[in-house]
């Protein structure tokens, strides 16, 4: 018997989870959400049915880890930090290297700062969180899982780009997509709504959060996804393009002065999608309250939901069928009119939602209509369990 924790950076928040193991029986959970934004939010759940809430300014990664060690003692979740016997952290780049999770050793540290650049949102971050906790707790162990595991059942034509392939076979410049995780837990449960093996399933999943993606799973594993060298590419974000023609980088640069292609890149990853066509906000809640009276917000919400559309036309054309689509992430889950408005430009494949049923935030179901030929599934990702059970599959192994 022990604790595990398991810690998931995303580009806006950062999300634990506590479990007591291995009865996987949930002791705490907190999400600080808005990180560097106005008013970002902490929300953790404890004991029996506590809650604390707060709103302040959480700058960084570095400040809404230090929030939680923080929280994890004065709410007394924990009494110390040595009651933790375990700790999973996500890590968003794993490369051609990391297939499976792995045993966070110094050299992997190491490998881990050298495969930043794959993740420039956030490998720091994730690297913060690992190293944070190794201060407090050095002889626990320490384990990653990367988003890009599930992916590496991609099979080449789908991850190799239309560039000279010596610069796949020199450099590793390929397609490695991300929310591999998330992915994994969600075709499982899918399979288990759906009472039907998932190796007999074609799925198309879209975790749609800040980070958003879409994902091709055909019986079981990755076929395609939307991210691709780096979580830039796919469908539009809440502060990253989506996909682009490179060549508007090279004409911009030149109008605009920008001598650097990384500043322009950063440019893509931090003032774009929502927040760049809006004007407005990078999160979704925000251009929702002003879209009716502000026509840039407007199309942003619609460019949003046109690209998850494109890719789901895309998916099932790639696969040759589908069926389901299943809803998972911070828009995913509580976002009922994109849910809807989306599905509904989706009749032509068998796919209808009924609103009665899509009247729902954050809980597992099926939102199709009953005579729907393709289900729409919602169910919330849980990215955390499949860390601590990581960690717990791989302390056997050490
Ligand atoms: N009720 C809601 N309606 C619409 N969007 C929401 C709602 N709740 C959360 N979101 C969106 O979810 C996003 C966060 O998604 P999440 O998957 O939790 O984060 P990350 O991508 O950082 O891991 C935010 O951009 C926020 O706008
Ligand atoms: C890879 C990625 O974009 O993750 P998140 O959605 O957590 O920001
Ligand atoms: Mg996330």
């Amino acid at each position: 018997m022990g604790k595990s924790i398991a810690i998931n950076a995303g580009s806006s928040t950062l999300k634990y989870k506590l479990f007591e193991m291995p009865s996987e029986k949930l002791i705490s959970s907190g999400d600080i959400a808005r990180i560097g934004m106005p008013d970002s939010t902490v929300s953790i759940k404890y004991g029996d049915g506590k809650k604390y809430k707060d709103t302040l300014d959480v700058k960084d990664h570095e400040e809404a880890i230090k929030l939680v060690l923080d929280k994890l003692l004065s709410l007394d979740i924990i009494s110390d930090y040595n009651e933790i016997t375990g700790v999973g952290h996500r890590v968003v780049a794993g490369g051609e290297e990391f297939k499976d999770s792995v045993v966070i050793t110094d050299e992997v540290l190491q490998k881990l700062e050298d495969l930043s650049e794959l993740a420039p949102l956030h490998e720091p971050a994730n690297i913060l969180g690992i190293k944070a906790f190794k201060k407090i707790l050095p002889n626990v162990i320490s384990v990653a899982v990367f988003d890009t595991s599930f992916h590496t059942s991609i099979p080449e034509k789908n991850y190799v780009y239309g560039i000279p392939y010596e610069y796949y076979e020199k450099y590793g410049a390929r397609k490695y997509g991300a929310h591999g995780t998330s992915y994994r837990y969600v075709s499982g449960r899918a399979a288990a709504m759906l009472g039907k093996p998932v190796e007999d399933l074609k799925l198309v999943i879209m975790h749609i959060g800040a980070g958003a993606s879409m994902c091709a799973v055909k019986g079981g594993k990755s076929f395609d996804t939307s991210m691709g060298f780096t979580p830039l590419t796919g469908v539009m974000m809440a502060t990253r393009s989506g996909d682009v023609d490179p060549s508007v980088l090279s004409y911009v640069m030149e109008k605009e002065g920008i001598d650097k292609l990384s500043d322009m890149i950063k440019i893509l990853n931090n003032q774009s999608g929502l927040l760049g066509v809006s004007g407005v906000s990078a999160d979704m809640r925000e251009i929702e309250g002003v879209q009716a009276k502000n026509h840039r917000a407007y199309l942003s919400r619609e460019m949003y939901k046109n690209r998850i559309i494109r890719y789901i036309g895309q998916y099932i054309a790639e696969m040759n069928g589908v069926d389901a689509i299943v809803f998972t992430a911070g828009v995913g889950e509580n976002d009922i009119m994109i849910r809807q408005e989306v599905t509904d430009e989706l009749g032509y494949f068998g796919i209808a939602v009924d609103p009665k049923k899509n009247d729902i935030r954050g809980e597992e179901r099926d939102i199709s209509t009953d005579d729907a030929k393709v289900k729409t599934l919602l169910i919330p990702t849980n990215e955390e369990l499949m860390i601590v059970r990581d960690v717990e599959r791989l302390k056997d192994h050490q």
